[in-house]
């Protein structure tokens, strides 16, 4: 499984990106909006984050409501740079949009995603990857893992062939909050999790870890000091 950065920070992307571990980054509204960046820096943004990330894809998300606003603006957003994926929340629109736009191959990363028939749309529709939230549903007290696994097994029932400019549909496990969600993921074989910069250090450490990195120290230390 792949891991992207779910975030619109730089610097969290430019420390992540040094891991050597990163394959790509996903934004939202929202966490452009927690960056503090203003609208007419938007596209700029944007640019720098995928030129920080060259080869590597990153999603920015439209906010045209309409199909021909959503075809103009992913147009528009995938032409900035050749690694930005237009993201669209599913709805009748952006089924349409995403028709067009993967017809000229502008890759689409369908978000909002809450079920396998909304996958199995959004895939059909041509979409490059499908976002399934997680955390939203453990937040309403449902299981966001189960219904996870069965986006994971529809879209993998199939072959998206002819249907994008990359012939495959990915699965892009989004609103990750732990490393459970992580592992989960990667048990049921989700192709990729975009992780919150804080997640994605919980993925990082363990306590074990550490202590087991403190006792090779202080055992090192011994053989040291016995020379
Ligand atoms: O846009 C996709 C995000 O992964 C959503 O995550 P969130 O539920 O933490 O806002």
């Amino acid at each position: 499984m792949k891991f992207f950065i779910d975030t619109a920070d730089l610097d969290e992307i430019k420390e992540a990106l040094s891991w050597g571990c990163l394959a790509g980054v996903t934004t939202n509204p929202s966490l452009y909006a927690r960056t503090g960046g203003k609208l007419a820096d938007f596209e700029d943004h944007m640019v720098k984050i995928a030129k920080m990330c060259e080869g590597l894809p990153v999603s920015a998300e439209s906010q045209a409501k309409t199909t021909e606003g959503m075809i103009e603006e992913g147009r528009h957003l995938a032409s900035l740079a050749p690694n930005i994926v237009v993201k669209l929340p599913i709805c009748a629109e952006s089924l349409a949009a995403t028709h067009q736009l993967a017809s000229e191959g502008v890759r689409i990363n369908m978000t909002l995603i809450f079920s396998a028939p909304q996958a199995l749309l959004a895939a059909n529709a041509g979409a490059r990857y499908v976002s399934p939230f997680v955390g939203r549903f453990d937040d309403i007290g449902e299981d966001g893992i189960a219904e996870l696994a069965n986006v994971v097994t529809a879209i993998g029932n199939y072959d998206w062939t002819g249907k994008n400019v990359d012939n495959v549909c990915e699965i892009i496990t989004a609103s990750v909050r732990t490393p459970n969600h992580v592992t989960q993921a990667a048990l049921m074989g989700a192709d990729i999790a975009t992780v919150p910069f804080g997640a994605l250090k919980k993925c990082l450490k363990h306590p074990l870890t550490d202590q087991g990195m403190a006792n090779f120290d202080a055992d090192w230390a011994k053989v040291v000091a016995a020379q």
